[in-house]
C-alpha cells in the first residue's frame, strides 16, 4: 500500500511539474552546436508557451534542422540546454519529431497503420502487443487527419501530403503535446499544404504546441503566432508583424529579399532559400 501511495505521489508530482501553468512548454537556453569545426548554432535562446505555433525560418545552412533535432533530443548540443516543462528532453513522451521526408526510407515494408501504431510504443511498452484500445486510437488518429482509407497501404505508395498526414497521425497516437516538424511543406502542392495547415489549426484548438521549419516566409507570417528568424544565431523572435522587418531579413538572408504590404498581409518577395551575405 505504501508503494502504491508513493507511486501515486510521484506520478502526480510528475504530471503537475509537466503541466504547471507557470512553466513554458519549451525553454531553449544558450544552445550552441559545432560539428567538427562547423558552427551550426551559436548561443540560441527562446521560450515557447503551450499551445503556440512557431515557425523557424532562415536560409539554407542556418541551423534550423539542427535546432529541431536538439529540441527533439536526437542531438546533444555542444553548449546550452533544452527544457520541456522544466525537464530535459530525453524520455519525455510528449514530444513527437517528424523529420524531413527525404530522410525516411520509404521502401521499408510497413503499412500506414504500422507507422501510426509506432506512436503507441511509448504508452504500451516495447514488448507488449497492441490491444484493441491501441488499434482504436490508431484508427481515430487516421480519421482525424483524413486518411483512414489508407490504413493498409504500404508507405512507399503514399503521396507527399499523405506522408505528412501519416506522421501527424503517429503524433496523435502518441498523444504528443509538442509536435516538431522539419520542412513539412517542402515538395507539397498548395492544396496539400493547405490541408496540413488546417490539421495544425485543429491541433492548436486541442492545445498541441507546434514548432516547424519552413522556407516559406509568407506562410510563416500568415499562420504562425511567433517566428524565429535564424542564421546560426537568433536574429529575431516574436510575432511575425513585429520581427519580419527589412533589417532583420537583411541580417538573415543578405540583400535577396524585399517586403511589401498588400492590405493586411506582409508579402516577402525574393528567394528565401539562399545563404545570406
Ligand atoms: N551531421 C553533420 N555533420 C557536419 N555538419 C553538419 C551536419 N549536419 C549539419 N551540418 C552543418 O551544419 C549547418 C546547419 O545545418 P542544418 O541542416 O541544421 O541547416 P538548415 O537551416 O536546416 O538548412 P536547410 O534549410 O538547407 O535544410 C550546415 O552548415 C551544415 O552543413
Amino acid at each position: 500500500m505504501a508503494l502504491v501511495n508513493l507511486w501515486r505521489k510521484v506520478t502526480r508530482q510528475g504530471w503537475e511539474a509537466r503541466h504547471s501553468p507557470g512553466l513554458p512548454i519549451l525553454e531553449v537556453s544558450g544552445v550552441s552546436m559545432h560539428y567538427d569545426g562547423v558552427v551550426a548554432l551559436e548561443d540560441v535562446s527562446f521560450t515557447v508557451e503551450a499551445g503556440e505555433r512557431i515557425a523557424i525560418v532562415g536560409p539554407n545552412g542556418a541551423g534550423k534542422s539542427t535546432l529541431l533535432k536538439i529540441i527533439a533530443g536526437v542531438l546533444t548540443p555542444t553548449a546550452g540546454s533544452v527544457r520541456i516543462y522544466g525537464h530535459g528532453p530525453h524520455g519525455h513522451l510528449c514530444i513527437a519529431y517528424i523529420p524531413q521526408r527525404n530522410q525516411v526510407d520509404w521502401n521499408f515494408p510497413l503499412t500506414v497503420a504500422d507507422v501510426v501504431m509506432m506512436g503507441r510504443v511509448g504508452k504500451m511498452g516495447l514488448f507488449r502487443h497492441p490491444g484493441p484500445r491501441d488499434w482504436e486510437i490508431v484508427r481515430r488518429a487516421l480519421e482525424e487527419v483524413g486518411i483512414a482509407e489508407l490504413a493498409e497501404r504500404p508507405i512507399r505508395a503514399l503521396s507527399g501530403g499523405q506522408q505528412q498526414r501519416m506522421f501527424i497521425a503517429r503524433a496523435l497516437a502518441q498523444e504528443a503535446e509538442l509536435l516538431l516538424m522539419d520542412e513539412p511543406f517542402t515538395g507539397l502542392d498548395l492544396p496539400a499544404q493547405q490541408g496540413i495547415l488546417e490539421i495544425l489549426e485543429r491541433l492548436r484548438r486541442q492545445g498541441v504546441t507546434v514548432l516547424l521549419t519552413t522556407h516559406d516566409l509568407d506562410q510563416a507570417a500568415s499562420y504562425f503566432d511567433r517566428v524565429l528568424l535564424l542564421n546560426r544565431r537568433r536574429i529575431a523572435f516574436g510575432p511575425p508583424e513585429e520581427i519580419l522587418t527589412p533589417q532583420a531579413l537583411q541580417a538573415a538572408y543578405g540583400g535577396h529579399l524585399r517586403l511589401i504590404r498588400v492590405g493586411e498581409e506582409l508579402i516577402v518577395v525574393g528567394d528565401t532559400c539562399c545563404e545570406g551575405g
